[in-house]
């Protein structure tokens, strides 16, 4: 499909040289046949010597005031109408969201949960490959048959984001599209910087300039709580980072933001790269599987909470969210600010996490014991949730084992081709 902006603005016109003074005409006669075109093949050999060295564009290089029209895979009358579509709530009164990292995990589940009580969704993701991207496609065809379009395009993408405004009044926007996982910031610290800081300030300067301005609630992480000014990991800092930014936008624009900071979220439709799932793979393979403990040979624990919860409570900030004040860039008085702390409030050991998976897959874990390593893994983590209680309904419900009870249902069923129904 072709970018709707390829048409230029204006077709057809150009600038005479009409308005040149006389002498600079004149003078320059005599160049008409031989300077000008020899400067005209200079540039155009210069252009294509350019073009030929420089790395193709990417979303990436499309951020902020680039307006520039590139190639892309949207654009065309029926992507329209199905971004319409999907945007369209079913009753009055439902909302209509923006749901940004929608392929992903906890984007999925939130996206068809709102779809279900008849709020209007549309979905972007970039599939990104950071990890199996058939699971990533396995959760599009979830939401494809729950009604829910996702739009393959990537937060960074102003152009994008500005003609989605364009196309639909959205009011709310979700925004889960972040760069996870804290070990892979060793690997590959660029990424973290382009989604969690560029990309988030990239849909925040988007999301002033609409009108109206929608409110905006995104993901945090528990790898801020307790260390805001010494993060353990760059993928804490630049959670953080996120964190105090919006609180900006909020200051100077009066755009309304929710900040959640999820601990830990586990469940049927997972990350690959969290513990509990690759520990699952591994032991069903016989493979040995690493166990971290703490220097001091303490325990290390995780407030793991189960992915039904937070879909639950990723409702209320929507519903709660007040307006923003502002519009086109304009504030027009204070807006609300929240951030909220989303653990199950009862941490669990790994050690306990292994045992639990061996006797749901029936299966002796291969372990080896490591100290934690120097990448920023924390020991322990344990959420406050009295403000989420009060504020939000937040009420966790699910205990680790009946959540993984849950996955490994899921796992098996996902992984061994089984044609069996999902839970959806
Ligand atoms: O709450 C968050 O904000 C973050 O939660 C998650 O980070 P973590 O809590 O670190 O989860 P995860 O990696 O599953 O490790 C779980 C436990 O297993 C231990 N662990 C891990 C790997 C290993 O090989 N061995 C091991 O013992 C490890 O020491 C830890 O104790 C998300 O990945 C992250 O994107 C972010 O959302």
């Amino acid at each position: 499909m072709s970018h709707l902006d390829d048409l230029p603005s204006t077709p057809g016109k150009y600038k005479t040289d009409k308005a040149l003074p006389y002498g600079i005409l004149h003078h320059h006669r005599y160049l008409r046949l031989s300077k000008p075109t020899l400067w005209a093949s200079l540039f155009l050999a210069l252009f294509f010597f350019y073009l030929l060295l420089s790395p193709p564009l990417t979303p990436s290089r499309r951020n902020l005031n680039d307006s520039s029209s590139l190639s892309a895979k949207y654009g065309g009358s029926n992507w329209e109408k199905q971004v319409r579509k999907s945007a369209h709530p079913r009753s009055r009164g439902r909302l209509t969201v923006l749901d940004l990292g929608a392929a992903e995990f906890v984007g999925t589940h939130v996206s068809i949960a709102f779809q279900r009580r008849g709020d209007g969704v549309l979905g972007l993701d970039n599939f990104s490959r950071y990890y199996d991207p058939k699971l990533k496609r396995a959760r599009q065809g979830l939401l494809d048959r729950s009604g829910v379009f996702v739009v393959e395009g990537d937060i960074n993408d102003a152009v994008l984001l500005k003609k989605l405004y364009d196309i639909v009044l959205f009011r709310h926007m979700m925004h889960l599209a972040a760069q996870a996982g804290v070990r892979y910031a060793m690997q590959n610290p660029g990424s973290y910087v382009n989604r969690n800081i560029a990309g988030f300030v990239n849909l925040l300067e988007v999301s002033k300039g609409a009108n109206p301005q929608p409110a905006v609630v995104w993901a945090s992480s528990s790898s801020v709580y307790d260390r805001t000014d010494h993060p353990a990991s760059l993928y804490a800092a630049t959670k953080k980072a996120g964190e105090v930014i919006a609180h900006t936008y909020n200051h100077i624009y009066g755009l309304s933001l929710t900040g959640l900071r999820f601990f830990t979220v586990y469940g049927p439709w997972g990350r690959p790269d969290m513990a509990y799932f690759f520990f699952t793979k591994d032991i069903l393979r016989g493979k040995t599987i690493t166990v971290f403990e703490s220097p001091d040979k303490g325990i290390v624990a995780r407030d793991f909470t189960y992915i039904d919860d937070i879909v639950k409570v990723c409702l209320g900030p929507l519903d709660t969210a007040e307006k923003s004040t502002g519009s086109g860039g304009k504030k027009r008085g204070p807006a609300m600010f929240r951030i909220y702390n989303l653990g199950n409030t009862s941490p669990v050991p790994v050690n306990k996490l292994v045992k639990i998976l061996e006797k749901l897959l029936k299966m002796k874990a291969k372990k080896k014991v490591m100290p934690l390593p120097r990448y920023g893994v924390v020991e322990f983590t344990h959420a406050n949730i009295t403000l989420a209680q009060s504020e939000i309904g937040y009420k966790p419900a699910v205990d680790l084992e009946t959540g993984l009870k849950k996955f490994v249902k899921w796992y098996l069923g996902f992984y061994s081709g089984s044609k069996k129904k999902s839970s959806w």
